[in-house]
């Protein structure tokens, strides 16, 4: 790697030091006798300032340098108030390693533009400030896991059987067989606690979900945790803990990336446990009583809980759902046999669903009951119904969307904007 440091390195209190940078031109001007070209890495970006008087080469290859040129810049460090940071390079020497005549990102770009060319886009310090938010929140989330004495397993993604309905499988010929894509890691994590108790994975999974609204990808990236011996009660704390966790540790880490996103860091700083819970009942009558035209029994869609997260400051859990708009997996309520013991975690500010969560149903006779009662065939589950049958446990996990986490932390208007290259019904390129 070439000997250089990077733009964020460079401070006031180097006045005077020779330095040399690398990276890519992301803004130009020319006033009077002076060039100034602000350089970008991935650290940020520094002033650079070349004048005739220094070096008549170097200002002469400035001024044809284009934006977006990849460029080498040695000079000296120079305090100045009105530079970004108040320091700039007094440069001297630029060597244009590929010099760009156009670069085709323009200020006015459309969002579906700006997805178009996301393999350029990329590279704008607001979409990998993005980037650089989501990496800390799962470095978190591992620090936390792993302190907690969780173990990491690698589920595969190549699958015989639905997990949330099949009607959102993306089915792919296997060979002489049918496999599908993996909608969550849940089952596989299941099998797994009988050796390991507590388990997590971090996978893509896949939903062909014709759902075109600003919370729904078709391939997404999902943090599950499966945990033995725990009830639904037991895994909220684990939900609202492993939370709070990785929203306090992303502010400590990227609050100046997040500060570029938004200003109000209310709902951020709430995040502690414990988080409120209100029933699936008690959430109904919240709605009916602000006008939503929803009955008990139906589901909540991103409307309901955007109106729902208006009673919040923090993220809050939703529990106890009526068992048919819930998986075959989940238990039934001893106490209430409409309900499933499951639970919904909430994000404020209209974000809605952030973790789909349960108890799961550890009965033989009553699991192949549930999945006969959603029209499926008990020997597509064999494998999974052994595990009812060879020392079943209690156990609960859930799964916590990334990019919808994220969306909610940068206050960003569509999950699109919170994965690399994003996937939906009408996008699969670049
Ligand atoms: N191990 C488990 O218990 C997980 C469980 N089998 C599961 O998949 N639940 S979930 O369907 O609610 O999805 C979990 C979360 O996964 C996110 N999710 C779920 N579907 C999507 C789509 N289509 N796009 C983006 N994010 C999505 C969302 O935050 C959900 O709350
Ligand atoms: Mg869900």
């Amino acid at each position: 790697m070439i000997e250089k440091i990077y733009c964020a390195q460079v401070k006031p209190e180097m006045e005077g030091k020779r330095v040399r940078l690398a990276g890519w031109v992301y803004r130009k001007r020319e006033i009077k006798d002076k060039v100034f070209i602000v350089l970008r890495d991935s650290s940020g970006i520094i002033q650079t300032v070349f004048k005739e008087e220094i070096s008549k080469e170097a200002y002469e290859t400035a001024k044809k340098t284009g934006i977006e040129s990849s460029v080498i810049i040695e000079g000296t460090v120079k305090q100045d108030k009105r530079a970004p940071g108040g320091v700039e390079i007094q440069a001297d020497k630029i060597e244009v390693i590929q010099n760009v005549e156009f670069f085709p990102i323009t200020k006015d770009a459309s969002p579906e533009f700006l997805l178009d060319v996301r393999h350029l886009h990329l590279r704008s310090p607001k979409v990998a400030a993005i980037m650089k938010v989501k990496a800390t929140m799962i470095q978190a989330a591992r620090e936390w896991l792993l302190q907690d004495g969780w173990y990491e397993v690698f589920p595969p993604i190549l699958v015989t059987g639905a997990v949330e309905g099949g009607a959102t499988l993306f089915k792919l010929k296997y060979f002489d067989k049918t496999a599908y894509l993996s909608q969550s890691a849940q089952l596989y994590l299941e099998a797994a606690i009988f050796g390991l108790e507590k388990v997590w994975s971090l996978t893509p999974s896949f939903r062909a979900e014709k759902s075109r609204t600003r919370r729904h990808l078709t391939e997404f990236w999902h943090l599950e945790l499966e945990a033995a011996w725990m009830d639904l009660w037991d895994i909220m704390k684990v939900e609202e803990e492993l939370v709070s966790y990785m929203v306090q540790r992303t502010l400590e880490l990227r609050r100046k990336e997040i500060e570029m996103y938004r200003k109000d860091f209310t709902t951020l700083k709430n995040t502690e446990p414990p988080f409120p819970r209100i029933s699936y009942d008690e959430a109904i009558d919240i709605l009916q009583s602000k006008g939503v035209n929803i009955e008990w029994g139906e589901d909540m869609g991103a409307d309901e809980e955007r109106v729902l997260t208006e009673e919040f400051d923090r993220p809050f859990f939703v529990y106890g759902y009526p068992k048919h708009i819930k998986a075959f997996y989940m238990k039934e309520d001893p106490s209430d046999p409409r309900k499933v013991l499951a639970a919904d975690m909430l994000a404020p500010e209209g974000y809605g669903e952030i973790i789909g969560g349960s108890e799961r149903e550890d009965d033989y006779d009553k699991l192949v009951q549930r999945i006969l009662e959603e029209g499926m065939d008990p020997k597509d589950y064999e494998w999974y119904l052994d595990l009812r049958k060879y020392g079943s446990v209690p156990h609960s996990g859930f799964g916590l969307g990334v990019e919808r986490v994220v969306a909610w932390i940068l206050n960003l208007d569509h999950v699109r904007w919170a994965t690399l290259f994003p996937r939906t019904p009408t996008r699969l390129y670049p």
